[in-house]
Order: structure tokens, then sequence, then C-alpha cells
């Protein structure tokens, strides 16, 4: 059994042990472990003070470090686009300036994208006031995407940079400006890309889809919203031309899939909080300024640089053929559409009456197979196209589109005017205009 003593004041490291010698012994050992505790005590303070001053000091510095980099993310927002500032809002108020009478006041998402661009330059040019937002992601060459807001600065057209999930620059936006339209083309964009990074879009179809729409429901005046669907719902539809009442359940693709749920969820917004939605069925957009992912595109990089390029063939050898559509047109659609939009109805997040919720296609109405498309290209650049032609692979590709285009004919006064081969020969010569015969470094020339 252990003493008592022992018990009462184990032997641990640190503490003194009684001696058990006399009781005058026992007093002066008393004595001098208390005047040890005390001293140890006083030490134990010391140190919690010194850990506590070391750990606020840390938390300043991490939260200094969080401000310092919240302070640059807001102020280097990229070249011209810097993000905060009452240099960046004055840039703001004074693109979104309208300058005609009942003039629009339009947020475009996505302003530095083919369509983006090309929308966002029609409006200025009309006079209505527009600001743009682009997160000149690298899904292709952003040095294009930068061309374009080069070229639409020229034009006094403000684009900031910044991602549609950055709530807080949604709500900084809409401070500044009392938007009375959405133009919402920011989307990760490629059908078949989606089996590469499926997530990228998740975030910008339908996060950043909802993120904006979280916005403009609370936004006092509601703007009405005008985006970007895609003609890749139809998925695997075989009755022609696509009707917007056809079923759009078999989506082939991730990326028509995520279309889809914007169309639904579009819905719900304007169901619940009364906003004002048109959704567009864009049919394989094409043109100058366009996007290098595409096949147009691409085939004609390819030829100019006699590499090979491939073509897709559908089973039992059927061409592929698409509704390929000029861009002049779509931006024609894309404003119809906003001075058609009716208003939104709620305030303060509150739905005060029903509001449009509408969908049209914007196709050409004549699709043209990707062979045929090959050889306008090869009339245009006076070259031969070295072709690999090999069966489609099932990674999301449809067999083919077209557009029945009634409904926005009648209701948007919808009339596409420019055939593939005029389209294309306008591309050729943008493309060579900028890229040069050996797509070496662009020379920017205006629209
Ligand atoms: O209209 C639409 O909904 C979609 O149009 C295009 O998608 P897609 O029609 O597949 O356009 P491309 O990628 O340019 O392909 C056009 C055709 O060329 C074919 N192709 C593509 C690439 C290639 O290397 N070879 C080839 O034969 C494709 O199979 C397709 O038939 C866009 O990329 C989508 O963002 C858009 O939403």
């Amino acid at each position: 059994m252990p003493p008592l003593e022992d018990e009462l004041f184990p032997s641990t490291p640190g503490k003194i042990k009684i001696d058990r010698v006399h009781h005058n012994m026992m007093n002066r050992t008393f004595h001098r472990c208390f005047a040890s505790t005390s001293t140890m005590f006083l030490w134990a303070l010391f140190f919690i003070a010194l850990t506590a001053s070391y750990l606020s000091f840390q938390g300043f510095v991490a939260s200094g470090s969080r401000y310092l980099q919240h302070t640059a993310s807001w102020s280097h927002g990229g070249g011209g686009g810097g993000i905060g500032g009452i240099h960046w809002e004055k840039q703001i108020r004074s693109s979104a300036q309208i300058r005609r009478q009942n003039g629009l006041s339009v947020l475009v998402t996505g302003a530095a994208g083919f369509v983006g661009t090309h929308v966002t330059l029609a409006l200025k040019k009309r006079g209505d006031g527009v600001v743009g937002i682009d997160n000149f992601n690298d899904y292709y060459d952003p040095s294009l995407k930068k061309a374009r807001r080069k070229m639409l600065e020229s034009h006094r057209i403000f684009i900031v940079e910044g991602d549609i999930n950055d709530r807080r620059i949604l709500a900084k936006l809409f401070d500044i400006v009392a938007f009375t339209h959405v133009m919402h083309l920011a989307a990760q964009a490629g059908v078949r890309y989606a089996m590469e990074n499926p997530n990228s879009y998740i975030h910008s179809n339908i996060a950043g889809l909802v993120t904006l729409l979280e916005q403009c429901k609370s936004s006092d005046p509601q703007p009405a919203i005008v985006w970007a669907s895609s003609s890749s719902v139809y998925g695997l539809n075989d009755k022609v031309p696509f009707s917007e009442s056809d079923q759009t359940d078999r989506p082939a693709s991730l990326y028509a899939a995520t279309k889809k749920a914007g169309e639904e969820i579009t819905h719900t917004y304007n169901h619940i909080y009364g906003l004002s939605i048109t959704g567009l069925r864009f049919f394989t957009v094409y043109g100058p300024w366009g996007r290098p992912d595409m096949a147009y595109f691409s085939f004609t990089r390819n030829i100019l640089q006699g590499k090979p390029i491939t073509v897709y063939r559908g089973k039992n050898r059927v061409d592929l053929a698409r509704d390929f559509t000029y861009i002049d047109d779509i931006v024609k659609g894309c404003v119809a559409s906003l001075d058609t939009a009716g208003k939104s109805t709620g305030s303060g997040g509150k739905k005060k009456g029903p509001a449009p919720y509408r969908i049209y296609n914007l196709g050409n109405t004549s699709p043209v197979t990707v062979p045929a498309l090959v050889s306008i290209l090869e009339k245009n650049l006076k070259m031969k196209a070295k072709k690999n032609v090999m069966e489609m692979p099932g990674n999301g590709d449809v067999p083919f589109t077209h557009a029945n285009i009634s409904l926005a004919r009648r209701e948007l006064g919808y009339k596409p005017t420019t055939d593939l081969s005029t389209g294309l020969r306008k591309f050729v010569r943008w493309y060579l205009a900028y890229y040069g015969y050996n797509h070496g470094k662009g020379n920017l020339v205006n629209l």
C-alpha cells in the first residue's frame, strides 16, 4: 500500500513530494511547496497569456491575409475588369447608361463569349445600357475572349471579370444598376467535353444559374430574364422538325441534361417568384468571333495547317446533319426576346401575379450535313481537307437537328436570312483577318 501522503501528493513530474522526515521539516517542505506552487501558478498564467496572444496574433494575421486576398480580388479582376472601387463603379455606371428613349438596361452574362459578345455589341449600338460579366475561363483559348473584350471596350462596353457563382459580385452589380433585363449566356458549352469535365457543367449551368436567379428574384425591381438553352434538349427525338411542344426527356449528353434542368429550374423561379423567363434553344450557332471548340472552327484551323480532320458518321454510314444558324440571326432573336419579354411580377422576393414563361427554337430550318460543311470550307479556303471518316462515338452527340421556328417567327418576328455558304464565307474572312493563314498571332479587327 502506498503511504497516504503519496496518495494525496502523488509523485508526478513537476510536483513536490512531501518529506516524511519530521514535523519542521514537513512545515518547511509545505512552505517551499506552497511557494513553488504559486511560482508555478504565475508561470502558468504567463504561458497562458503568451499562448493566447500568439493565437490571437495568428488569427489577426489570418484574417488580415483573408482581408488582403479579399481586397486583392476586388481590385485586380484582370486587365480593365478590376472589381471594386470608385473607378470600377464609374465604369459600370457609364457602360450601363441608356442612350435612347425607352432603352433597356441589360446585364449580359458570358459577355466575352461568342454569342455574348455579339449580343452585347448589338444592344450597345442601338443605345441600350449594357454591362457584361464573364469569368474568362480556359475551356478554350482565353486570349480570344480577351480580344473580344478589347473590341467591346472600344465601344465603351465594360465587362466585369467574375463568376456568376459569386453572389457578392452579382449583388454589387445590382446595387449599382437597376437592370431591367438579364441576358444570361454564361455557360459551360460543348456537348462532348461533358465526359471529360462533368463538374464544370454542374458548376456553371446549374449552380451558377441558381445563384443568378436568386439574385434576380430578390432584386427590386426584378429584371426579366432571357437565357440560352440548347437544341440538344431534343436529345434522341426522331420526329422532325423539332418543336417546342415536343417532349424533351431523353437527353443524350450531360450538357443537354443541364440545359434541360435549366429549363425546369427557371420554370420554378417563374412560378414561385414571378420572374419573367424566356429560354432560347440555339441550334449550332456559328460565325465570326466564334468558338474554337466547334467543328466549323477547328476544321478551318486544321485545313489551313494541313492537319487531318475527323468527320463523324452515324449508324449505317448516314451523314450527321446540323441546323447551323448564323450568329447575326441569333442576335436578332435574342434582341427580339428582350424587347418582347413581359415584366417580372415579384418584389421583395414575393410573386404578385403570374409572369411570362416562354421557350423558343432559334434555328435556321435547313439542316446541312457535316461533309457538306467541309466542302463549303474547302471552297472558301481553296484547300482540300484531309478527312478521317469514322463512326460517331457514343459521347453525347446526336445524329441530326432541325428546328421548327414558327413560334419564334410568330411571336418574335424571328426570320433567319443567312444560309450556311454565306455565313461560312463571312466566318472564313474573319478567321483569316484575325489569325492569318498560319493561325499565327491574332490581329484584332473590328466587326
Ligand atoms: O445547338 C446546340 O445545341 C449545340 O451546338 C453545338 O454542338 P454541336 O451541334 O455538336 O456542334 P459541333 O461540336 O460544332 O459539331 C457539329 C457537327 O460536327 C460533328 N463533328 C464534330 C467534331 C469533329 O471533330 N468532327 C465532327 O464530325 C459533330 O458530330 C456534329 O454533328 C455547340 O457546341 C453546343 O454548345 C450547342 O449547345
